[in-house]
């Protein structure tokens, strides 16, 4: 369970030779009663790791899809507390390690202790909380390590030297690297050196490094994936969803499959 769940996800993916593969949904999208069919889904098209995104009214890091997405939720009621006991009920049978995404605020109206308790019980394996500075972590650090929660922190394109340094040191599970400045959301094209970067972080880290934000196709999983350890892909599987277009969603996957 926990950390430890998550680190055997990314060393039997990594040590078969594939890289990872990290999809992003957004919870209680089409009804939180899909959430078991749409993690099975995930699980059985190859996915490493889920990154299960919360509901919340000021997503301050979300593009326009998952912004849109997350407004859906909330009109069908959606919360953490609603979340996390589905989640619980359907624990025993799930098999594919689980991150949240969820801003800090709701778990602070839900009470640190308690929601990381919650998330223990509910078999929740990481938690990635993108507007928690690694100054503020204090807050929480201790409570997860007691749930054997794994915290990803994120690394910014504009973070300096000394705080990737810091970053790489700290994070568990993964560094989720992110690959542009801005809001999630699919691009057309990367920064130039974002190649070198990737290399530098995988170099530099212990734990595998993730390239997220912008990632849409085949072409650019493989490609970036050739740099680090694996992508996290969020707007396109969640339009892909709406669409019904899960094709393309196994198609994604299976470009993440004998990357070099
Ligand atoms: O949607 P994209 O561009 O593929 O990016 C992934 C992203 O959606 C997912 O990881 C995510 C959704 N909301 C976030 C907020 C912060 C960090 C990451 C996220």
């Amino acid at each position: 369970m926990g950390k430890q769940k998550l680190d055997k996800a990314f060393q039997e993916t990594l040590e078969k030779g594939d890289k990872a593969f990290v999809p992003y949904i957004m919870a209680g999208d089409g009804g939180l009663d899909q959430l078991e069919e749409q993690l099975t889904f995930l699980q059985e098209s190859g996915a490493t790791v889920v990154e299960l995104g919360i509901p919340f009214s000021d997503p301050v890091a979300d593009g326009p899809t998952i912004q849109a997405a997350g407004l859906e939720a909330l009109d069908n009621g959606v919360s953490l507390r609603k979340v996390l006991a589905e989640l619980e009920r359907f624990k025993e049978s799930r098999k594919i390690p689980i991150v949240l995404m969820t801003y800090i605020n709701p778990i602070y109206a839900f009470g640190v202790e308690k929601f990381a308790n919650a998330c223990a019980k509910a078999g929740v394996d990481g938690l990635i909380i993108p507007d928690l500075p690694l100054e503020e972590e204090g807050l929480i650090v201790r409570k997860l390590k007691d749930a054997e929660i794994a915290l990803i922190r994120l690394a910014a394109l504009t973070s300096t030297p000394e705080r990737i340094e810091e970053i790489a040191k700290r994070t568990e599970g993964f560094l989720y690297a992110v690959t542009v400045t801005g809001t999630t959301g699919a691009r057309n094209e990367f920064k130039q050196n974002l190649a070198e970067h990737l290399a530098a972080l995988t170099e530099r880290c212990n734990a595998p490094v993730l390239a997220g934000f912008g990632v849409s196709t085949p072409e650019q999983v493989k490609e970036l994936s050739s740099h680090c350890n694996g992508v996290v892909v969020g707007s396109k599987i969640v339009d892909a969803l709406h669409n019904g277009d899960r094709a393309s969603i196994v198609e994604l996957i299976e470009a993440s499959k004998r990357v070099k």
